[in-house]
C-alpha cells in the first residue's frame, strides 16, 4: 500500500474556516478562488478548461480518478485549475481508452491536490457563504503564515485573466479549404468549441485576446466568435471593442460564456459576480424562442444584469436559467449576433445545446447568399 502514509493537508478559507484532508502526492501549497463542480464525470475536461484558471476546484462527485485520463480529452494543452480538492481519490484506473492515471497526469502538470476532505460539508458551506479565496497546503502547522499569504491573493472580482491563457500567436484550426471562415477571439477558448465549428465545415483562425477587429477582419472571415474564458469580463476592453465593431457592421457573431458576457458589456449591460456560480452538467435552461427545455453544461461565476437586459431596447433575452432566473442567452435585435452563458460544446456534459452551432453556421450562410 504505497499511498498509505500520505501527508496531512488543509483547506483554509478566506473567512478562517478550515477543512482537513491529505495530500494526494507531493507536499505543496496552492491559492485561488474556491469553487465546486457538481458533474459526476468529465474531470479531465474540467481541469483543462481555461475558464477555471486561478480557481481551486472542489469536485462534488465522491470518486475522482477512477477512469484515468486520455490524450484526446484535453480542453487545452495543460491543467488550468489552481488546485484540486476531492473526497476519494483513485490512484488506480480502469478504462480501455485511458492511457494514464489521474495521479500521473496531475504530477506531469505540477498540480497540488488534496483528498479525504469532507466535500459534502464543504460544498454546502461554500453554497451558503459564497465564492471566496482559499489556500490548500501541507503546511498545517503554519496557519498564521498561510492566512497572511492568503490575504494578498487578489479577489476574482475585477481580475483580468484572459491574457494568461490566450494563445500568443494566431493559428489555424480545421481544414483551410473548408466552406466557412470563422475568426475566433481566444479569451480562454476550449478545444471542443473549435472541434464543433470545424466539423460544420468551418476553418477557424484563432487570434490572441488583444487582437483588434481590423486585424481579425484582414483575414476576411465570414463570421466572428468570442470564446469562453477565465476571470471577470469587465476589464476586457479590447474584446468589448471587437464585439462593438462586429455588431456595428452587422457581421455574424456568436459568443459563449465569457464571450456572451463581453457581448452584453458591448451593449451597455453590466455584469456582476454571483454569490455562487453555476458549475455542473445538469443545469436546466429554457429557450424562450422555442419554449423547449435544455439540460446544459455550465461553468461561470459572473452573470449579466437581468434588469438592464430587459430594459435594453437592442437586446432580447432568448434563454433563462430555470433554477434562479438568471439570463442564459441573448440576441441583439436586428443584428446577426447571439450568445449563451452556458456551454453548448459540452465536454463535459449533455449535447442539448449543440443546435446553437448549427444556428451560427446558418447565420453565416444567410449573409453569404444575400
Ligand atoms: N466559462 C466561462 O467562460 C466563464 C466566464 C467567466 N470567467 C465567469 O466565471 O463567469
Amino acid at each position: 500500500m504505497k499511498y498509505q502514509n500520505r501527508q496531512k493537508a488543509l483547506l483554509l478559507l478566506e473567512d478562517g474556516t478550515i477543512f482537513y484532508g491529505k495530500a494526494i502526492g507531493q507536499p505543496g501549497t496552492a491559492f485561488g478562488e474556491v469553487c465546486f463542480n457538481t458533474g459526476m464525470t468529465g474531470y479531465q475536461e474540467i481541469f483543462t478548461d481555461p475558464s477555471y484558471y486561478g480557481q481551486l476546484m472542489v469536485t462534488a462527485n465522491v470518486h475522482i480518478g477512477n477512469y484515468g485520463t486520455a490524450e484526446d480529452e484535453m480542453e487545452s494543452d495543460s491543467v488550468k485549475i489552481a488546485g484540486l480538492i476531492c473526497k476519494n481519490f483513485s490512484y488506480e484506473f480502469s478504462r480501455d481508452a485511458a492511457n494514464s492515471s489521474l495521479k500521473d497526469f496531475l504530477d506531469k502538470n505540477n498540480l497540488f491536490a488534496i483528498s479525504d476532505v469532507d466535500t459534502r460539508a464543504l460544498v454546502s458551506y461554500i453554497r451558503d457563504n459564497g465564492a471566496m479565496n482559499a489556500v490548500i497546503s501541507t503546511d498545517v502547522d503554519d496557519i498564521d503564515g498561510l492566512k497572511a499569504k492568503l490575504a494578498e491573493v487578489p479577489s476574482m472580482a475585477g481580475l483580468e485573466l484572459a491574457s494568461k491563457v490566450s494563445t500568443k500567436e494566431p493559428y489555424i484550426y480545421g481544414d483551410e479549404n473548408a466552406t466557412h471562415k470563422i475568426a475566433a477571439l481566444d479569451i480562454g477558448c476550449k478545444k471542443n468549441i473549435l472541434r464543433n465549428l470545424a466539423k460544420r465545415d468551418a476553418c477557424i483562425k484563432v487570434f490572441p485576446y488583444n487582437t483588434t477587429f481590423e486585424e481579425m477582419n484582414a483575414w476576411n472571415p465570414d463570421g466572428f466568435f468570442l470564446s469562453n474564458g477565465p476571470g471577470d469580463p469587465e476589464p476586457l476592453a479590447d474584446a468589448i471593442k471587437v464585439a462593438q465593431e462586429v455588431i456595428s457592421r452587422d457581421l455574424p457573431l456568436f459568443g459563449i460564456c465569457l464571450g456572451h458576457q463581453v457581448i452584453a458589456l458591448a451593449n451597455g449591460i453590466s455584469t456582476y459576480k454571483m454569490h455562487n456560480g453555476h458549475r455542473g452538467i445538469n443545469h436546466p435552461v429554457k429557450n424562450l424562442l422555442t419554449g423547449k427545455g435544455e439540460i446544459t453544461s455550465q461553468n461561470h461565476g459572473f452573470a449579466i444584469n437581468r434588469e438592464e437586459t430587459e430594459a435594453n431596447e437592442n437586446v432580447e433575452i432568448t434563454h433563462v436559467h430555470l433554477n434562479d432566473n438568471t439570463v442564459a442567452g441573448i440576441r441583439i435585435k436586428d443584428k446577426n449576433c447571439f450568445s449563451v452563458q452556458y456551454h453548448p460544446e459540452a465536454s463535459p456534459g449533455p449535447h442539448d445545446g449543440e443546435y446553437l452551432f448549427d444556428q451560427f453556421i446558418e447565420n453565416i450562410q444567410k449573409v453569404k447568399t444575400v
